[in-house]
């Protein structure tokens, strides 16, 4: 079965464009599988705001107490996972939202409790659910939420989350779908760029805040063996007659010039 991952960002979900619903067309019309994986950081923000919680980071991951693990519960599967489906299905794709803790789908452990709380890593994807839908043509469409061995439930990243199931799935290609048009370099738009590049990006702060986490995600994906991964706007086509529009992150590109 040849799958594609789709990551969409909780910065694009309100804007994603008719070129995009037509390009997963298209990649189905190619014979791929799609599933996809959410986010939904500005929602959890605004819900949190109206309760008059602070949100905080460490490291670029929220800081989750108990408390904030129910509002992001509530938001990501309540709100973002449905207005995700939702717009699937109007545009015809037939869209399921399952949560990662369902059938222990993600199962996750925790990453530093002292700092981070309720967040986790995913450990092991059990991707039985996930298979079925696919193989009777549905688009599952996963919360990024965890589970631990003793039922914990964690908050985990989403293009963690991503990456983790890419790999369990051994998909074709990894999209990272974004609010920019891929990976800015110098003001430009890099169309390919190799793992050593993009550490050095890193290092040199031209990749920066919630892209760091995309491109490690990224790269955990190529390391697992898939030959690409992608970041990509949801704001228009991104693929069309075999052709990809945004940044394909590979291992080597000198292989690819
Ligand atoms: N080199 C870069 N190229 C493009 N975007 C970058 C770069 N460095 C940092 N960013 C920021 O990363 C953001 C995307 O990350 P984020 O807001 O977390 O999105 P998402 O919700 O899709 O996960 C962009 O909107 C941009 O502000
Ligand atoms: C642990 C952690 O940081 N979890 C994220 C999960 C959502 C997410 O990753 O959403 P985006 O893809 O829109 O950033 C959070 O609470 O915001």
């Amino acid at each position: 079965m040849k799958t594609i991952l789709i990551k969409c960002g909780g910065s694009v979900i309100d804007q994603l464009s008719e070129g995009f619903f037509s390009s997963i067309k298209k990649l189905q019309h190619d014979g791929f599988h799609i599933i996809f994986v959410h986010g939904g950081g500005p929602d959890i923000n605004e819900m949190l705001d109206l309760l008059s919680v602070k949100a905080e980071f460490h490291n670029g991951l929220r800081k989750t107490t108990e408390e904030a693990l129910a509002v992001v519960e509530m938001v990501l599967s309540g709100k973002t996972n449905r207005k995700l489906v939702d717009l699937l299905r109007k545009n015809d794709l037939y869209a399921v939202g399952i949560n990662g803790t369902d059938d222990n789908c993600l199962q996750a452990s925790m990453i530093d409790e002292e700092n981070l709380g309720y967040v986790g890593n995913v450990e092991e994807v059990n991707n039985k659910l996930i298979i079925r839908l696919l193989e009777e043509g549905y688009i599952p469409v996963l919360t990024p939420l965890g589970i631990t061995e003793d039922g914990i439930k964690l908050n985990i990243n989403a293009d963690y989350a991503a990456s983790a199931v890419a790999k369990s799935l051994k998909v074709e290609q990894c999209l990272f779908i974004t609010d920019v048009d891929g990976i800015m370099i110098d003001g430009e738009v890099a169309s390919l760029i190799g793992k050593e590049e993009v550490l050095q990006y890193i290092e040199e702060g031209q990749i920066t805040g919630g892209m760091v986490p995309k491109v490690t995600s990224a790269l955990a994906a190529i390391d697992s063996g898939l030959n690409s991964a992608m970041i990509v706007s949801g704001k228009k086509e991104f693929y069309s007659a075999e052709i990809w529009n945004g940044t394909k992150i590979v291992a080597n590109e000198r292989l690819y010039k």
